[in-house]
């Protein structure tokens, strides 16, 4: 097997982020960046914020936009940074700084030379599901992520719950690691998914009942709680 990207999920939560460039691509960026909850994003811009930057700015105090061009120093402490301007020379610039300084960078418009590609992806609480084609076609990508929007609605998010909620419960009672596997296996190409859309909550207790062991039963109720809240 070869694989051109590795994939993986990164935590943001610890990590200061730079966008340099905030037009069309890097707002998309720093929109994405700021979902996900960054100890600390800087866009560095020449250009005033328009309103939908004033927004961001508004709302997440973790956000701070420097009015200026890029300068060297505004990768300091920098784990990621985001090289979004039209200028080919300035990106490739950063992009060697940031080698130099072992700092992760995206380059927009010339995906080769950077470390790491943006994937499209919809999200349904815990669950995450991205699209890539390694920069062959971003269209395709989106394309291909409407269609999972429309496959993956937002039952997925309460289905996601559910199973998180059951799986520590599971592993608490001890049992083999191929019998956990078995009930998490069975549980997860369950109708669930169905029965969760459709809001039928005793045919997902009577599934749930007919898949879990009986030590859990007890539990079953308290979870579809959770689930199914009341209207
Ligand atoms: C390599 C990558 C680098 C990176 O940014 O990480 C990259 C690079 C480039 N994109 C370009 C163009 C477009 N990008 C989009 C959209 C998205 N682009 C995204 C990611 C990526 N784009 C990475 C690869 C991802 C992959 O392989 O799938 C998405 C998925 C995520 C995001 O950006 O958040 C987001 C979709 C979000 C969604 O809708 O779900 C559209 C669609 C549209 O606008 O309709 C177009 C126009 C149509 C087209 O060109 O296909 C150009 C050409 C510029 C030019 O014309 O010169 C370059 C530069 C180049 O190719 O060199
Ligand atoms: N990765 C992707 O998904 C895509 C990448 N691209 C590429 O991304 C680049 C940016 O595209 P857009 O956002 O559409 O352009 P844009 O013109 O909307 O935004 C570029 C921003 O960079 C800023 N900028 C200019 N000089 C700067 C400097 N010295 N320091 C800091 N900021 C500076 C400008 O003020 C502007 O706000 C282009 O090179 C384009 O080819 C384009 C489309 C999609």
């Amino acid at each position: 097997m070869c694989m051109r990207y590795y994939p993986l999920l990164l935590d943001i939560r610890r990590a200061h982020c730079v966008v340099v460039g905030a037009g069309e691509v890097g707002q998309r960026k720093i929109e994405t960046l700021l979902a996900c909850d960054p100890a600390r994003l800087t866009a560095v811009d020449p250009r005033p914020p328009g309103p939908a930057l004033l927004a961001f700015l508004a709302r997440h105090a973790n956000f701070t936009y420097a009015k200026r061009p890029f300068a060297d120093t505004d990768l300091d402490g920098a784990r990621l940074v985001f090289a979004c301007t039209p200028l080919r020379e300035l990106n490739a610039r950063i992009g060697l700084l940031c080698r130099d300084k072992n700092i992760l960078c995206n380059m927009a418009d010339d995906p080769e030379s950077g470390d790491f590609t943006l994937p499209a992806s919809i999200t349904r609480g815990d669950l995450t599901i991205t699209v890539s084609t390694g920069g062959a076609s971003p269209a395709l990508s989106r394309v291909i992520r409407r269609d999972l929007e429309e496959r993956y609605g937002p039952e997925y998010e309460r289905l996601t719950r559910l199973m998180g909620r059951i799986r520590p419960a599971q592993l608490a009672l001890g049992g083999s690691s191929s019998e956990n596997r078995r009930v998490f296996r069975d549980l997860a190409a369950a109708p669930l998914p169905e029965l969760i859309r459709k809001n039928d909550r005793s045919a997902c207790e009577r599934t749930l009942k007919a898949l879990l062991p009986a030590d859990l039963h007890a539990q079953i109720g308290e979870w579809c709680d959770d689930c199914f809240p009341t209207v």
